[in-house]
């Protein structure tokens, strides 16, 4: 038996006044998978997010997160369904006024200073997943490189164990071994943690890497869906110049 969708969306659509960003996307996650979508700057990768996390109201169609539709839910249900997530924001958004251990572990305490020696313990055992050692935990997230930052915001986004997280751009403003580093963890991560991963990249590497299935939006639409294994031969000529970064081809 096939593993149910842990997020399943149906013809979702949303419009900013004549804009219409959104036009009938459907798109399953199975649970424990890792999905990645890429497109263009500007084609509605980070509207489709805040729709599912319900931070945006789709005009239409459905979002069901393990089976309970978000659309229309209460404040409270929301809030009950975005505790099972996470996100790992593009350019990691620590918070430079606390120190490593606090931005850890604040997704546990909601910015508030509580179990100072039990937090300090899960921040710890959650930067060593991300290979960093407790040396740093007293330091300012502005003390580290780029690539620290991001392994600590990381860190943060899997110490609640969220059963599924979002990664938007992971790997942008990384050099590329750094940038290869984050894939890795990310995808250990998502396999020991068996959480269901979706995530927004121009970052073609990152996709063929972190994401079983990449799915590509255009003008509001899952254009193309399939195994990372076929993203260089889709078959399909939108995919083929995205992917080769081509300036001739059908988008304009
Ligand atoms: N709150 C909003 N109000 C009005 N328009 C919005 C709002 N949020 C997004 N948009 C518009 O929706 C479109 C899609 O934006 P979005 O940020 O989802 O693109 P994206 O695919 O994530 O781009 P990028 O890859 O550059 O991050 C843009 O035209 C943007 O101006």
């Amino acid at each position: 038996m096939s593993k149910p969708a842990k997020i399943a969306i149906k013809d979702v659509a949303k419009a900013f006044g004549e804009n219409v960003v959104l036009d009938g996307v459907s798109l399953d996650v199975k649970t424990g998978e890792s999905l990645a979508i890429i497109g263009q700057s500007g084609t509605g990768k980070s509207v489709l997010i805040k729709c599912i996390l319900g931070l945006l109201t789709p005009d239409a169609g459905s979002i069901r997160i393990d089976g309970q539709e978000v659309v229309g839910a209460s404040e409270r249900e929301q809030e009950r369904i975005r505790r099972k997530t996470g996100m790992l924001f593009q350019g990691g958004a620590l918070f430079d006024s606390l120190p490593i251990w606090r931005n850890v572990t604040f997704g546990l305490t909601r910015g508030a200073y509580k179990n100072p020696a039990k937090m300090r313990d899960i921040a710890a055992e959650n930067l060593e997943r991300v290979g960093l050692g407790a040396d740093i935990l007293d330091l300012r997230p502005s003390a580290l490189s780029g690539g620290m930052q991001k392994r600590v915001a990381l860190a943060r986004a899997v110490a609640p164990r969220p059963e599924i997280l979002f990664f938007d751009e992971p790997t942008t403003g990384l050099d590329p071994i750094r940038a290869d580093v984050i894939n890795d963890l990310i995808m250990s991560l998502v396999d020991d943690l068996g959480i269901t991963a979706l995530t927004i990249t121009h970052d073609m590497a990152s996709a063929r890497k972190i994401a079983h299935r990449v799915a590509m939006l255009y003008r509001g639409r899952i254009i193309w869906c399939g195994p990372r294994d076929r993203l260089y031969d889709s078959g399909n000529p939108y995919v083929d110049q995205f992917v080769q970064g081509q300036a001739e081809g059908p988008i304009r």
